[in-house]
């Protein structure tokens, strides 16, 4: 797999949901473009390496940036996954929530599932939860 340049725009399709998502490459040097592409959004998917320990208060900081624009207050729901939990060494949910500060997050809807893209784990429960408001999403 090879790093995201910029921003992907991808559409996918599960039984009578249609999903639009724009995936924004996580490079630092890609952050600032996170605030214009998550304005107006039914909701924000923020995946984070949970098997890269070191990485997470980066992760957390930087999400915390990201939800502190005023253009962003609010209403739109997230989603955390902590991903790569086929790896022995990633976080428990817990541990990934505290060292988020996911519980912190009064102001808005916040969800977290633990992943693994590689192995399939809980992708389903990450799309069901996507479309579970479909039918007054905008
Ligand atoms: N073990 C494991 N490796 C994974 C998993 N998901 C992705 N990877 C690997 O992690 C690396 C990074 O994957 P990418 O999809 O490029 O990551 P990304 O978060 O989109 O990166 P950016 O596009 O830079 O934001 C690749 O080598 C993937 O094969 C997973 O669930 N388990
Ligand atoms: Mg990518």
């Amino acid at each position: 797999m090879i790093p995201t340049v910029g921003f992907e725009m991808r559409i996918v399709t599960k039984g009578n949901v249609t999903i639009k998502f724009w995936d924004l490459g996580g490079q630092q040097k890609f952050r600032t473009i996170w605030e214009r592409y998550c304005r107006d959004v039914s909701a924000i998917v923020y995946v984070v390496d949970a098997a890269d320990r070191d990485s997470i208060p980066i992760s957390q900081s930087e999400l915390y940036d990201l939800l502190t624009n005023s253009s962003l207050g609010g209403i739109i729901p997230l989603l955390v996954l902590g991903n790569k939990i086929d790896k022995s060494e990633s976080l428990s949910k817990q541990a990934l929530v505290d060292q988020l500060g996911l519980e912190t997050m009064t102001d808005r809807e916040v969800c977290c599932y633990m992943i693994s893209c590689k192995d399939s784990i809980n992708i389903d429960a990450v799309f069901n939860w996507l479309i579970k408001d479909s039918k007054t999403a905008k």
